[in-house]
C-alpha cells in the first residue's frame, strides 16, 4: 500500500514528537485557513496513536460578513476529522491597535480561556514562512534580539502552554497537505489585503529579496531566528542566575548590576521589575531605568506605565507606587507577536 502524500507525511512527522512527548490534551486553534487546517488533520491522525486527547477551537471575531457561518463550517470539518470537543467561540473585538491587533488580542484571550477550561495546551499553525516574516519585521523595526529570535515551539505564558509544531514547515506544504486530503481551505481576505504590513512583506518584500539573494531566503531567516534564540536563551539564563545571587530584599543593589555588560544588565533589570509586578518594558522606559545605574547624576524618579516608578536611594533601586503614573511616551515599535 502506498504511504501518505509527502506533504501529509511531513505534517504528521512535525506533530508526532510533541504528541508522544506529553500526554496533556491538545486543542488545535483553527481558523479554517490552510496552515491550521493541515495542522488539525495531522493532530487528528497522530493524537489517537499517541494516546493524547485532541480537540479544536475556532474563534469567530465577528468582523467579516458571514463569519459565524464560516466558523460553523470550520467546526464541522474539524469534527469530521475526528477531533473532540470542537468549540466555536465568538469574541467581542474592541478597538485599539487596529482591527488586526484587536482581533489578535481577543483571539489569544479566548484561546487561553478555552485551554484553561479543557486543561489543554493550544496548538497553533504558525509556519516557517510566518517565522521568516516575524524575523524580517523585527529587523526592520529595530526590535531587540528576543523579538528577532522569533517564535518558539513551546511557550508558556500566563498559565497557557502554546505549541507551534509547524515552525519548520513551509506554507506551500500545508496547502499541499490540505489539497491531498480534500480539505476545503478558507482564504482569509485579510491575508491578501496590502493595507497590512505583514501582507506587503509577504507579497512584495520577500519575493524581491529572493530575486536579489537567490532562493531560500525564508529558511535562511528562520535559521537566523534559531541561532539568535540559542544566544538569547543563554543570556537569559545567565542573567537569571545573576539576579538570583543578589540580595534584593531592600531593593536592587546598583553597584554589582551597573558593572555588568549591557546585555546582562538590562536582563537583570527586566527580571527584577517583572518580579515586582511590572510587565515587560519598552526600550525607552528600560533605558531610563538603566540610566539610574550607569549614568547616575542624582536624577529623580523614573515613572513607568501601570502606576509604578523606580527611584535610586543610597545605592539601591527601589520600586515605588506612583499615583497617576504615566511614564515617557512608548517607543515607535512594538512586538508583532503577542506574548503567546
Ligand atoms: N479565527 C481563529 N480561530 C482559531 N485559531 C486561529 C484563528 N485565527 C488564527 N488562529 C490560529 O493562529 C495561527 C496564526 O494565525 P494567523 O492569522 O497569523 O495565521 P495564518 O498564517 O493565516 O494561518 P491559517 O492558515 O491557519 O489561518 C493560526 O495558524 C491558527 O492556529
Amino acid at each position: 500500500m502506498a504511504g501518505p502524500d509527502p506533504a501529509v507525511a511531513q505534517l504528521r512527522s512535525a506533530v508526532r514528537p510533541g504528541l508522544t512527548a506529553e500526554d496533556r490534551p491538545v486543542l488545535v486553534a483553527c481558523s479554517g485557513g490552510a496552515d491550521s487546517l493541515a495542522l488539525a488533520a495531522a493532530v487528528a491522525f497522530e493524537a489517537p496513536r499517541a494516546g493524547v486527547p485532541a480537540g479544536a477551537v475556532t474563534v469567530d471575531h465577528g468582523l467579516q460578513t458571514g463569519s459565524a457561518e464560516r466558523a460553523r463550517q470550520t467546526a464541522a470539518v474539524l469534527r469530521d476529522l475526528g477531533l473532540a470537543p470542537v468549540l466555536v467561540v465568538a469574541v467581542d473585538v474592541g478597538a485599539g491597535g487596529g482591527p488586526e491587533g484587536a482581533a489578535r488580542t481577543a483571539r489569544y484571550a479566548a484561546l487561553a480561556r478555552a485551554a484553561a477550561e479543557q486543561d489543554a495546551r493550544v496548538a497553533l499553525g504558525h509556519t516557517l514562512d510566518d517565522q521568516a516574516e516575524t524575523v524580517l519585521l523585527g529587523l526592520g523595526r529595530g526590535s531587540g534580539p528576543r523579538s528577532v529570535a522569533g517564535m518558539v515551539e513551546h511557550r508558556r505564558t500566563g498559565g497557557t502552554t502554546w505549541w507551534r509544531p509547524l515552525l519548520g514547515v513551509r506554507r506551500t506544504t500545508t496547502r499541499a497537505a490540505c489539497a491531498a486530503q480534500d480539505l476545503a481551505v478558507w482564504d482569509d481576505p485579510w491575508n491578501d489585503d496590502p493595507a497590512y504590513t505583514r501582507v506587503r512583506l509577504r507579497t512584495e518584500v520577500l519575493p524581491l529579496l529572493e530575486q536579489v539573494l537567490g532562493g531560500g531566503v525564508a529558511p535562511a531567516l528562520a535559521r537566523t531566528a534559531a541561532l539568535l534564540r540559542a544566544d538569547v536563551d543563554a543570556l537569559d539564563d545567565l542573567a537569571a542566575g545573576r539576579l538570583a545571587a543578589l540580595s534584593c530584599d531592600d531593593g536592587l543593589p546598583a553597584a554589582p548590576v551597573a558593572e555588568l555588560p549591557a546585555a546582562l544588565r538590562t536582563r537583570v533589570l527586566r527580571g527584577w521589575l517583572r518580579a515586582g509586578g511590572v510587565p515587560d518594558l519598552q526600550a525607552v522606559h528600560l533605558d531610563a531605568v538603566d540610566a539610574l545605574l550607569v549614568r547616575w547624576r542624582g536624577q529623580g524618579r523614573v515613572d513607568l506605565p501601570g502606576g509604578a516608578g523606580v527611584v535610586r536611594v543610597s545605592g539601591t533601586l527601589n520600586l515605588v507606587p506612583v499615583r497617576n503614573g504615566g511614564g515617557p511616551p512608548p517607543a515607535p515599535h512594538d512586538r508583532e507577536e503577542p506574548d503567546a
